[in-house]
């Protein structure tokens, strides 16, 4: 039914042209999204099998709108003027202040007038800080490889739709916002040679297939790392080494060649992290360099660094401004990736000590250290949940101690928050944040809340003093929200 409906149409398109809104009108890029986005997943699924064009048949139009569609997932904002993003999400995290001053009212802990009406805000809330850079600003990408809008299982792109309604459609980010062209033209060069590889994408691990997700990163000098995750399944080490060999041969002599890669990393994925597959470098520059605010930064291919680079020195700039300067204040940067948060900030602090999980982005900011001559630091691999009270219990209570948190988007683990709360010595917190709900939320109301023993929250509770949002992702909803806490 699928294929006759598309001859028909390609028959339509070549006697007269047709319009694209006719041609929507029609086949259905509206109703697809209206069936795609309902609730009912077997309907779903119905009209996945039922719709699905073939390989080789590109319907007039349909194209476009699937690239709508995943403009509309990734970069919701992006038809809107950049001013009218900024009140958006100046809006969004209003409503976060404000549901956060509800809770501590019904905490008891928000004694001040000014909050004990609905709409008040928890703290002041300064006004938003707009990104310098508004598209292209990525500095890292994501791409899958699965089955695109013509059936195309070897399409290098975003995914429209979810893996548990099984109505996953791969659809290429030419046209994203916020994805700087050298990303797209590596993912381009991706499905070129996918398109010759005799090997079959994974869709899914459990089914085979071998060629998974590409990830680019880029710097300000224009240096682009590519790497490669691939499934081995079966494969003997010879027939990965051909592999290998074909993929770096692409790219350095072959049509890849146009990317000028400063760097193409293999990742043979058995399991989920790096320390048990890790990164083979095929050629070129083991690391990424960047430079913010005027220190240099060494970045490992799986750390951690702000996607947006030129936000990332606003953001530093803002919690810099927050930080009460103070000769002999001990810093303490949880979740510190390669560092930048406390290098930055070295400068006014006795000492800065941080903590980060994955080891290469510690062994980067140990190097990043050196690298800027900055002696006073210290970095500690580990889960900060396992660390942070460890140090801490060593420390004496007479040190004044500044916490910065920046976690991932699920939050604080509870004994971070616990460790930080009981420490007398803690009395700033700074917490920036890119998702202020849900585990983020939890955080902000156990620092605040009246000390409850059965948590084992007993120190003084925190303060919300001021919060400044920080655009740093502009076409999509997201913004960090920094805010500062004092006791
Ligand atoms: C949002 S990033 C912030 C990195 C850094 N502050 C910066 O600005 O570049 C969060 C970091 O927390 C690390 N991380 C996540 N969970 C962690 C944990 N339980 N303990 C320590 N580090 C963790 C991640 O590896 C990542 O580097």
């Amino acid at each position: 039914m699928a294929l006759s409906c598309a001859l028909r149409l390609m028959r339509l398109h070549t006697c007269r042209p047709v319009s694209l809104t006719r041609v929507s009108l029609s086949t259905g890029p509206d109703e697809d999204c209206r069936q795609l986005t309902g609730k009912n997943t077997a309907a779903k699924e119905r009209w996945m099998k039922e719709k699905k064009p073939r390989q080789g048949y590109s319907l007039p139009g349909l194209e476009s709108n699937w690239e709508e569609r995943l403009a509309s997932v990734t970069t919701p904002l992006w038809k809107l003027p950049y001013e009218e993003q900024l009140k958006v999400k100046a809006k969004s995290q209003k409503k976060v202040l404000q549901r956060l001053a509800s809770h501590l009212r019904e905490l008891g802990t928000d004694k001040r007038e000014i909050t004990q009406s609905p709409n008040e805000c928890c703290c002041h809330l300064c006004p938003i800080v707009p990104s310098p850079v508004i598209d292209g600003y990525r500095n890292k990408s994501t791409f899958s490889v699965n089955r695109g809008p013509d059936g195309n299982l070897k399409t290098v792109g975003l995914y429209v739709g979810t893996g548990r309604a099984r109505n996953i459609v791969c659809v290429r980010g030419n046209h994203l916002k916020n994805v700087p062209e050298k990303h797209k033209q590596v993912a381009q060069c991706y499905e070129e040679f996918l398109q010759q590889s005799t090997l079959d994408p994974c869709l899914l691990y459990r089914q085979g297939g071998h060629w998974c997700k590409l990830i680019v990163r880029t710097n300000s000098n224009g240096h682009t790392m590519a790497i490669i995750i691939f499934h081995p399944q079966d494969l003997n080490q010879e027939e990965l080494y051909t592999q290998k060999t074909l993929l770096k041969e692409f790219f350095t002599h072959g049509p890849g060649a146009v990317c000028t890669l400063t760097s193409l990393y293999f990742q043979e994925r058995t399991r989920s992290s790096h320390q048990q597959s890790p990164y083979q470098l095929l050629y070129g520059e083991p690391y990424m360099f960047e430079e913010v605010l005027g220190l240099k930064f060494r970045i490992s291919p799986d750390a951690f660094f702000q996607i947006n680079t030129a936000g990332a020195e606003v953001l530093y700039q803002t919690i810099r401004t927050l930080i009460p300067v103070a000769e002999k204040t001990m810093l303490l940067d949880v979740c510190c990736g390669t560092g930048a948060i406390g290098l930055s900030l070295a400068c006014q602090a006795f000492r800065v000590v941080g903590i980060e999980e994955v080891e290469q982005a510690v062994e980067d900011a140990r190097w990043n250290a050196a690298l800027n001559g900055i002696s006073n630091c210290e970095f500690h691999s580990g889960k900060a949940e396992k660390v942070l009270p460890q140090f801490l219990k060593s420390q004496k209570d007479d040190q004044p101690l500044v916490a910065v948190v920046n976690p991932s988007r699920s939050g604080l683990h509870y004994r971070v928050v616990r460790a930080i709360r009981n420490c007398k010595a803690i009395r700033t917190l700074v917490y920036v944040s890119c998702k202020p709900e849900g585990e983020t939320m939890r955080n902000f109301i156990e620092f605040c809340c009246p000390p409850d023993s059965r948590k084992k929250l007993e120190g003084e509770p925190f303060t919300p003093v001021s919060a400044v949002p920080v655009d740093m992702f502009p076409h999509t909803i997201h913004c960090e929200l920094v805010i500062l806490f004092t006791r």
